[in-house]
């Protein structure tokens, strides 16, 4: 390399490492990272030489984390009088991470999280912040019910939040927190929709137990206190094929993020956010991944199994049936299981779901006759009976969710956000697939 092509891949390298990554002395980066700017996924860390299997990635220490019970950076924020710890006391675990945010956001430099608050995104596009009609466009009943429930959580705990804060501040003399900040800078809604979107995009779970809930007024069980922000930490996009571990390390104070997966040099290092689908991707994190090998469906209760399966007219199908729910029940089935299809060429059609419509659409002789053994002692057919009936229902749920998807695509497909898009097509090659598999289970007449 001539000197000139080397300075030009050291000003090439500065320029890609153009984080302040050194946030602190105390945060441990593996030497072989950089961050840098993917065209595909965005920004990422990037491997500059060799990186093997269980690698520590990154250490944060305690100090550092950013959760529902972390102290603020100015001491006197932290004394149980003051209007913060008022504020706090009655908040619930998300408002109280959502608080240290915005605050430590007004302080700048007096900040200790000062150069990480500068580096993380100044706004979010998830599902919270979908238009209604980009929540309709996600056409499935339960991914719409999902996302209406997703957008109402953020409004909801920003209207409480800002209740609370009204509330404290007017039984205080002063309405500013410090000199630095107003009520309106910590009421403010894009602050809030800001660190609402770090919340769910970026913390970690945290398996120390923040408390076992909120020690808030507010307080109930179902306030669940386990994530933390790692700064620093949340620079690494995520990937389906990789294997990676983050948790605190109770011996050495620090949070670690471990790769179990080796990456080359010069590969982007991911990390696993977990085997999650991509409307779990999206709705969680705002992002999909194309050919997602953990994509399914999860069915809705009434097309899985729907009412004329089990609801009996005369006394001899009651009989029948009460025996087909004993049979679900001694196997650990139910017909309100969650009833999946997915992208499995050999069983596209999750296992208990399968069983559970092979034993509704078991005849009263066949019952009498405990066929059932065939399938759960055996692993075989029922009767041919039993698998045309059972293949027959399920060609005919297909073939309906599909015209549905596929009319849908089509018709909107110029409207559609491309990550709801990559959902939507997903659906339908599984569901293609499934059909497939389908027509070749069929027993032949
Ligand atoms: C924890 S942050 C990762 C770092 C982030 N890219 C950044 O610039 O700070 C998570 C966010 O990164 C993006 N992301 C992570 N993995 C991705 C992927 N495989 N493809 C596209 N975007 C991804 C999404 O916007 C997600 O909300």
């Amino acid at each position: 390399m001539t000197d000139q092509s080397q300075q030009q891949q050291q000003q090439g390298d500065t320029k890609r490492c153009n984080l302040n990554i050194q946030l602190n002395n105390d945060i441990v980066w593996n030497k072989n990272l950089c961050v840098y700017d993917f065209s595909d996924t965005g920004r990422g860390v990037v491997a500059l030489d060799d990186i093997e299997a269980n690698e520590v990635l990154i250490s944060v220490p305690t100090a550092l984390l950013l959760h529902s019970r972390s102290l603020f950076s100015i001491q006197e924020f932290n004394a149980p009088s003051h209007t913060l710890q008022l504020i706090n006391a009655k908040l619930d675990s998300k408002q109280r991470i959502c608080l240290r945010l915005v605050v430590e956001r007004c302080l700048k430099q007096r900040s200790k999280w000062y150069t990480y608050l500068l580096d993380v995104p100044a706004s979010y596009q998830t599902i919270s912040n979908y238009s209604d009609q980009d929540i309709q466009s996600l056409y499935y009943p339960p991914y719409i019910a999902e996302a209406v429930k997703l957008k109402n959580q953020l409004q909801d705990s920003f209207s409480r939040f800002t209740a609370i804060v009204d509330q404290v501040i007017a039984t205080t003399a002063n309405s500013n927190i410090d000199h630095d900040i107003s009520k309106s800078d910590i009421t403010n809604k894009e602050s809030y929709e800001w660190a609402w979107g770090i919340i769910q995009t970026r913390t970690y779970y945290y398996s120390k137990n923040l408390g076992g809930g909120s020690n808030s007024s507010n307080s109930n069980n179902k306030d669940k206190d386990d994530c933390t922000v790692v700064p620093f930490a949340d620079f690494f996009n995520h990937s389906c094929s990789v294997d990676t571990e983050a948790s605190f390390n109770d011996k050495t104070g620090y949070y670690q993020v471990i790769t179990k997966t080796p990456f080359a040099k010069d590969a982007q290092v991911f990390i696993s956010y977990g085997k999650h689908s991509n409307f779990t991707l999206l709705s969680h994190y705002g992002f999909v991944v194309q050919d997602n090998p953990f994509e399914d469906i999860s069915l809705i209760q009434s097309d899985a199994v729907t009412p004329n399966l089990y609801t009996p007219t005369t006394g001899d199908q009651v009989k029948t049936h009460e025996k087909k729910i004993k049979i679900l029940e001694t196997y650990g089935l139910g017909i309100s299981g969650k009833f999946i299809l997915c992208l499995d060429d050999a069983l596209p059609v999750s296992w208990n779901y399968l069983s559970t419509l092979k034993v509704l659409f078991m005849s009263k002789q066949e019952i009498n006759q405990e066929k059932e053994q065939n399938l759960f002692y055996y692993d075989q057919s029922i009767s041919v009976e039993n698998d045309r009936l059972v293949y027959t229902y399920l060609c005919n749920l297909v073939e309906s969710l599909l015209k549905g998807f596929n009319h849908h695509y089509q018709s909107n497909r110029n409207r559609l956000k491309s990550e709801i898009q990559t959902i939507i097509l997903s659906h339908i090659n599984i569901l293609t697939n499934c059909l497939h598999w389908l027509t070749k289970e069929m027993p032949n007449k």
